[in-house]
């Protein structure tokens, strides 16, 4: 973020300060398994004991209290404008709109700049103290308020751009990473959700690999179409949590790997740490 005056942004300039690394999980359009893929990497980093935030910054739809069964918590106020994120497992912890005691099944109504000042307000009032993981489920698009998130977390170690094979989700992607450079934020690498297994015909295989390599952006590796992660989803427990050997349980965990590697390599740790 640039140098500002405004109390709300110095405020949350140094509360970003404590992350070491900051990890938007984006995409071009909705219902491409963005919350699915940040909530188990999520949990994935946290049972390797690195400290993690979790930061769900959709306002029209807030899943991801319900994927991790935190969706009646909420939030400890700390003090005026601060509030405790909400704790999942140890070492992972939850911000969520939907923990703000709204009635989850009625539906939020936003106006454009409310929106963007919620989002800003959001950013700063949440107290996440150090991290070595801020996890940032973004909305889908490439609208004002992934464009806010950009601005205000920054720097951005780096984006995940989650893609489904199919040619127009492909061309979402395409669109997502241009975004994330025209933002300066560097692009981690795409994964491909919801790809066919063997025998499988229904959204194809292999668009989000294609997509990397035209546009020189890593791969990060591809998810299957498995039905138990929407099981899992409606459970409140991610998928890799009950089922970490399984084939889709170790294609998250090859994708973490990978998304590790690079922000640990990464030149743009903002904390100067090793
Ligand atoms: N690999 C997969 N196999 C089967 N179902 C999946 C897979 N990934 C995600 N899903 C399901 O697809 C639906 C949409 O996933 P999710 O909510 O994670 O998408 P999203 O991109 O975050 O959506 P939104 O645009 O609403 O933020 C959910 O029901 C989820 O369980």
């Amino acid at each position: 973020m640039e140098q500002s005056d405004n109390p709300q942004d110095i405020m949350l300039a140094r509360r970003l300060e404590r992350i070491r690394f900051r990890v938007a999980v984006m995409s071009g359009k909705g219902g491409v398994g963005k919350s699915t893929i940040s909530a188990n990497l999520a949990w994935l980093l946290a049972q390797g004991e690195r400290e993690t935030g979790l930061l769900d910054t959709d306002l029209h739809g807030p899943n991801l209290p319900l994927m991790l069964g935190v969706e009646k918590a909420c939030f400890t106020p700390l003090g005026e404008d601060e509030i405790e994120p909400v704790p999942v497992a140890p070492h992972l912890r939850l911000a969520s709109v939907g923990n703000i005691g709204h009635d989850p099944r009625k539906a939020f109504i936003w106006r454009g700049p409310m929106k963007l000042g919620v989002i800003r307000q959001f950013l700063a009032c949440v107290v996440w103290s150090d991290l070595d993981y801020l996890v940032i489920d973004t909305p889908p698009g490439t609208g004002d308020e992934v464009l806010t998130i950009g601005q205000y977390a920054a720097p951005v170690t780096g984006a995940v751009i989650v893609t489904t094979p199919q040619d127009v989700a492909v061309l979402d992607a395409r669109k997502s990473v241009d975004f994330a450079l025209q933002m300066n934020i560097p692009v981690i690498g795409i994964v491909e959700n919801m790809s066919d297994g063997e025998g499988m015909a229904l959204f194809g295989h292999g668009g989000g690999e294609r997509a990397a390599r035209e546009l020189s952006v890593p791969f990060l590796g591809r998810v299957s179409l498995d039905p138990r992660l929407v099981r899992s989803g409606d459970t409140g427990r991610p998928f890799v949590a009950d089922h970490p050997e399984t084939a889709t349980g170790r294609e998250l965990a090859g994708i973490l790997d990978r998304v590790m590697a690079w922000c640990e390599e990464s030149p743009e740790d903002p904390s100067g740490k090793d």
